[in-house]
């Protein structure tokens, strides 16, 4: 499905992503972890075009997609939430949801099944996305990258600074969005996930392939199964 090979990124003279290749199917959680500042968050900024990459390629559907506007790429089938979360704080739940309805035909409601996955979000329609709780945010944002109806979904650190019930919920519909997808008015199959993390339990517990970086190299990676031996806790823990 997506598809990474050697990319290559700066920011001014700093090299900050070294060849990094990685792929993503559908039905799978791939799993990406690394310290603080090793690149992670810039790759998947890359693998979205919100930064141009300098070298390598990005294939997704069997399609050339490097020079991709995020736009096109959402278009395209990708969904992206990122890092903080990023919700329209004066907006209402159901007006930031409709916002990620923008690439889809109009008159597209909001799928019904997003108020099932999260039922918070039914409760809290017409509250400021403000107004909620950090884990709320986090689902109103996996809810709203979903409305797009994305074959990959890409999250950066969902569970960052957020209570453990509501770390829960979020690791049970990452779960069920890869293993049997979500009826978002498109068909229900199953999605690949991207999931880059730095709470290890986390991580270790949905992946089913793993890569870890450091200075912007993939220096590991293999199947979730393998990460307690190969020792991948000692190699992100802090
Ligand atoms: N816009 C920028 N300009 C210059 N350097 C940047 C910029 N954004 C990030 N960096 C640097 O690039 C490196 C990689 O940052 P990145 O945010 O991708 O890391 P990360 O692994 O996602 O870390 P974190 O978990 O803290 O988000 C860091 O050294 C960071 O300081």
């Amino acid at each position: 499905m997506l598809e990474a090979r050697q990319i290559q990124q700066f920011y001014g003279g700093s090299h900050i992503l070294r060849e990094v290749s990685l792929s993503a199917a559908a039905g799978r959680i791939t799993v990406l972890l690394g310290r603080n500042g090793v690149g992670k968050t810039t790759l998947l900024k890359a693998l979205m075009g919100l930064i141009p990459i300098k070298q390598g390629s990005i294939q997704f559907q069997g399609r050339d997609i490097s020079r991709a506007s995020p736009h096109e790429r959402a278009r395209a089938g990708i969904g992206y939430v990122p890092q903080g979360r990023e919700i329209f704080a004066r907006l209402t739940v159901e007006e930031n949801l409709q916002m990620g309805l923008a690439s889809r035909p109009g008159g597209t409601p909001i799928p019904a099944a997003l108020y099932e996955l999260f039922p918070v979000l039914a409760q809290m329609k017409s509250r400021h996305g403000g107004d909620l709780s950090g884990g709320q945010q986090q689902q109103l944002a996996i809810a709203r990258a979903l409305c797009a109806a994305p074959q990959l979904l890409i999250l950066d650190e969902p569970t960052e600074g957020i209570q453990p019930s509501i770390i829960k919920d979020i690791g049970r519909a990452i779960r069920l969005l890869a293993r049997e997808g979500l009826e978002l008015g498109r068909g229900c199959q199953p999605i690949a996930v991207l999931l880059c993390e730095q709470y290890y339990d986390f991580a270790e517990e949905l992946a089913d392939d793993y890569l870890v970086m450091e200075r912007g190299a993939v220096i590991d990676r293999g199947s979730g199964s393998e990460m307690a031996a190969r020792g991948v806790r000692q190699r992100v823990s802090i």
